[in-house]
């Protein structure tokens, strides 16, 4: 399998934890896409994703993956035990909607931040921005993180009593929050608390050396 994605991406360390997580990381080879000089716009790369993000699993058949809950499910699926997404219909049902959850209230506003208040991936990239709109989703984000910190004051990860795809997403979006400077109050004592101990994960301590070249 291929991932053609951006190394040092939030979005990216969603799969590349989940990866470790599967002990995977051995079976893929990373090709990075360079979001910076605009290459993911470009129709050479939009043909292996209409949405023109990263990242994207490319399989041997040919199929292109795309969108980091999908990978997330077809990788925790290859060997038949899922560890990520949950196994009853009710554990598959808390993990999808607080994987969601973590993507529309403090994953993806954090994302519109950096693309429409800050300079983002530089004026050739992000052709329309919208600083007020930006502005209003970092205190959307601000709020997700409230709502989290809540959700961990009652369980030791976001989804339930286990590590799920979901807290995954949750510390993509710590990774986002710090490259754009966004602090999460200190006060959300829970979910700092929730991420030390995802900090002590060893696929969150390497997803950013993943697929470099040793020799
Ligand atoms: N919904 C998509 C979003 C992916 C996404 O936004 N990826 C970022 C990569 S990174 O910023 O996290 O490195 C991207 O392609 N951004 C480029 C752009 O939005 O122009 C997913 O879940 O895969």
């Amino acid at each position: 399998m291929t991932i053609h994605d951006f190394g040092r991406g939030p979005y990216p360390a969603r799969v590349r934890i989940a990866l470790a997580e599967l002990n995977l990381q051995d079976k893929v080879r990373f090709v990075e896409v360079d979001l910076r000089t605009g290459a993911h716009k470009r129709p050479e790369f939009l043909e292996k994703n209409y949405s023109g993000t990263l990242p994207v699993l490319e399989l041997a058949d040919g199929t292109y993956l795309a969108e980091c809950t999908a990978i997330t499910e077809y990788l925790d699926h290859l060997e038949g035990r899922p560890r990520l997404t949950g196994v009853s219909a009710r554990e598959r049902g808390m993990v999808h909607m607080t994987n969601k959850r973590a993507e529309i209230e403090l994953l993806d506003p954090i994302s519109v931040y950096f693309h429409h208040a800050t300079p983002g991936l530089g004026p050739h990239v992000e052709l329309y921005q919208n600083p007020e709109w930006g502005e209003r989703m970092r205190d959307r984000a601000l709020r997700g993180a409230r709502y989290f910190d809540d959700l961990l004051s009652t369980r030791p990860y976001v989804a339930g009593e286990t590590f799920s795809m979901a807290d995954i997403t949750v510390v993509a979006a710590f990774v986002f929050a710090d490259i754009v400077k966004l602090t999460i109050p200190l006060r959300l004592g829970h979910l700092h608390a929730w991420h030390d101990r995802m900090l002590a994960r060893p696929s969150v301590q390497g997803w950013r050396d993943m697929g470099r070249s040793t020799g």
